[in-house]
């Protein structure tokens, strides 16, 4: 190696010698632990914000396959849609955090989610190894929905073509997982009751049911806060640990942009799916932080009743 490379590289020099090798060592039964297990992680479209986090995202997803660990990865792009609905000169409307979506709308969230978002994504990935493959809801039958019409102020309200996945057939996504693939799935599903007709379906809806149908070990939800806040928006109330059954209760209050998701991680419990997790997106390699460490990052949900705050972490 010559010097020009070696000064490339990033050697941490904040950490000591044996500091690296504690961190090295707290990894070692979450390796074992995790090795063969499936992770389904939704990369929601405000956890896209820079080239480094998408560059570190990427990275990330090729150091869990190399550790043994399956990731499927369902992404987003809200914003992403935002920006070319507005460069079209058309409205972004959201009734209980779901996109408004007529057929010109339809059209849009297609060609952003399918065309850019998920092609960006899977070549980024494939930059540090060639695992990723991009296909969506639409591909080899993976999904089936149905129009949903969401709750507001307790009436149904017809938010048009969305919908919410009624069934999934994992094949297409088996046969990536079997060859050590890295599926990237874009949440566009065909209309049970029309094939031809497609239905925009929110993204953390669409990575509950596929982790539920995979039978995932953990389903981790990226996105631009650092976890759930029970008293929203105080920034001392962040939820270290709660209950499905106490986050169920929780969910008439919610504002808009947490409501799906916790109804996603609510539902993934329900459904077999043994941790849901939403992780701050914003930090660099969260993911592995998550994964690795014994007092993980974000708020996790799991099976039952209660709820813990986070404590503060001494140094950041
Ligand atoms: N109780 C809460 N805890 C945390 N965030 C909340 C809460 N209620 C509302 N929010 C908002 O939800 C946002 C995340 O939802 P959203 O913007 O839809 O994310 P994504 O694009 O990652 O799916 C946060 O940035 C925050 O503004
Ligand atoms: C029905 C609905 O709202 N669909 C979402 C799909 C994308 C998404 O969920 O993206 P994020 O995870 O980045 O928010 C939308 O149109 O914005």
């Amino acid at each position: 190696m010559t010097n020009t490379e070696y000064e490339d590289i990033d050697v941490h020099e904040d950490l000591t010698d044996s500091q690296k090798s504690e961190v090295l060592l707290e990894m070692l039964p979450w390796l074992q632990e995790f090795a063969g297990s499936l992770v389904v992680i939704k990369y929601g479209g405000n956890a896209m914000v820079s080239e480094e986090l998408r560059a570190c995202f990427a990275q990330d997803m090729v150091f869990l396959r190399q550790l043994g660990l399956h990731p499927v990865i369902v992404h987003g792009g809200g914003p992403q849609i935002n920006e070319m609905l507005h460069a079209l000169g058309i409205e972004s409307r959201f009734k209980a955090g779901l996109r408004v979506t007529d057929e010109e709308t339809m059209n849009v969230v297609r060609m952003v989610l399918t065309g850019k978002v998920s092609r960006e994504l899977v070549g980024l990935i494939n930059s540090y190894g060639p695992y990723a493959v991009g296909l969506s809801g639409e591909d080899g039958g993976l999904f089936s929905a149905a129009q949903r019409m969401p709750i507001v102020d307790g009436h149904s309200v017809d938010v048009g073509y969305v919908g919410d996945v009624v069934s999934v057939d994992t094949r297409a996504v088996d046969d990536l997982i079997a060859s050590h693939r890295i599926p990237v799935v874009s949440s566009v599903a065909p209309d049970e009751e029309d094939a031809t007709q497609v239905l925009n379906v929110n993204a953390d809806t669409a990575a509950a049911a596929l982790a539920i149908a995979l039978g995932a070990r953990k389903l981790i939800i990226l996105t631009d806060v650092e976890g759930l806040y029970a008293n929203w928006p105080d920034k001392d109330s962040l939820v270290g640990e709660i209950g499905a059954e106490t986050l169920r209760d929780m969910m008439p209050e919610l504002e808009s942009g947490m409501r799906p998701k916790m109804e996603a991680c609510v539902r993934a419990i329900d459904g077999g799916v043994g941790e849901a997790h939403i992780i701050d997106g914003r930090k660099k390699h969260s993911i592995l932080n998550e994964i690795f460490t014994t007092a993980g990052i974000g708020t996790m949900v799991a099976k039952g009743e209660g709820m813990q705050l986070r404590k503060k972490a001494k140094t950041q």
